[in-house]
């Protein structure tokens, strides 16, 4: 990994052509980029509980920095939205007035002007699943091995607790998948997680739609797990479409999770390696941003 002095501070330096392309276009036109940033492993560092998750505090100081100089500052998270910005600290922070966080892959939307979360009617499915997970589980051997998270419109079983945790993840992936497409759900897999959701949203598609609500010329995304792919594809679609539209793939490094690290223009190390780089980032941007859209 590169890096770029500026003052005493570097700015990491991306490996891919199209990453340091990406990287010189939000310098110069920050106002026409948008920075978008997973939740959990990328803003938050991964802990044991998932409801002990909070934003790392330089990365929430680096997004105050940043957000006033480009167009917007978006979180794609598959956390409820409302929850995101509770861990996230996001509606109490100044600078982050326009903050915008998807929830749920995008199904959720939340702003920080009209402070509400818009979404779908839940799915029917969700409920139906989390009645059927004690008993699947216990027929499985595998309720101590699991941890069930409600999230509303979806239900998550996470394993990180286990006391072997790939072990008792795989054993639950085909009976989960199983329990998901019998009530109209798809399996979503993560770092020892496996989260039972309704399709036809996913980040990648939520990514889209916020790029073209902003008309933005340059991207920077950044995550850390298999649900961040999606993301990464329409960035690499978005960037590759002849319009001379940038983008900028940022992995969030962990041993868990290598998917990401191969597609990626610039891998750091985890929570305290975004927000050094987007503290980094906003030190090198000028003024205050005019687009505005809520
Ligand atoms: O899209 P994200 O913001 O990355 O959210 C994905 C899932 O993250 C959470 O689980 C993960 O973080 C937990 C806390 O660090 C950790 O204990 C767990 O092992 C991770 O998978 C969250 O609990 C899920 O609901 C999210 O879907």
């Amino acid at each position: 990994m590169g890096t770029q002095t500026h003052g005493g501070a570097a700015l990491p330096e991306p490996s891919t052509d199209a990453g340091r392309e990406a990287l010189r276009s939000v310098r110069e036109e920050p106002h026409r980029t948008v920075v978008a940033l997973d939740f959990d492993g990328t803003l938050a560092e991964i802990v044991p509980n998932p409801e002990d998750a909070r934003a790392h505090p330089d990365a929430r100081t680096a997004l105050t920095a940043l957000a006033p100089k480009v167009a917007s500052v978006v979180v794609v998270t598959g956390r409820p939205a409302a929850v995101a910005v509770e861990y996230g600290g996001f509606d109490r922070t100044p600078g982050l007035e326009h903050l915008v966080v998807l929830g749920h892959y995008g199904a959720e939307r939340w702003d920080a002007v009209t402070r509400t979360v818009q979404a779908p009617a839940p799915h029917p499915g969700v409920a139906a699943s989390l009645a059927e997970l004690p008993s699947v589980l216990d027929e499985l051997g595998r309720r101590e091995d699991s941890w069930i998270e409600e999230k509303g419109r979806a239900v998550a079983v996470h394993t990180r607790r286990a006391s072997d945790p790939a072990a008792a993840f795989d054993a639950l992936r085909t009976p989960l998948d199983a329990l998901a497409t019998r009530h109209g759900l798809i399996v979503e897999p993560g770092r020892y997680v496996l989260e039972l959701r309704p399709p036809g949203m996913d980040k990648g598609v939520a990514l889209t739609d916020h790029l073209r609500r902003y008309d933005a010329r340059s991207v920077l995304y950044a995550g850390d797990d298999l649900g961040d792919l999606p993301a990464f594809a329409a960035v690499e679609r978005f960037r590759a479409d002849g319009t001379g539209r940038t983008g900028l793939l940022v992995c969030s490094g962990s041993t868990e999770v290598t998917e990401l690290a191969t597609r990626a223009d610039l891998v750091v190390p985890g929570p305290p390696g975004v927000a050094a780089l987007l503290t980094e980032l906003a030190a090198r941007l000028p003024g205050q941003s005019a687009a505005r859209l809520p």
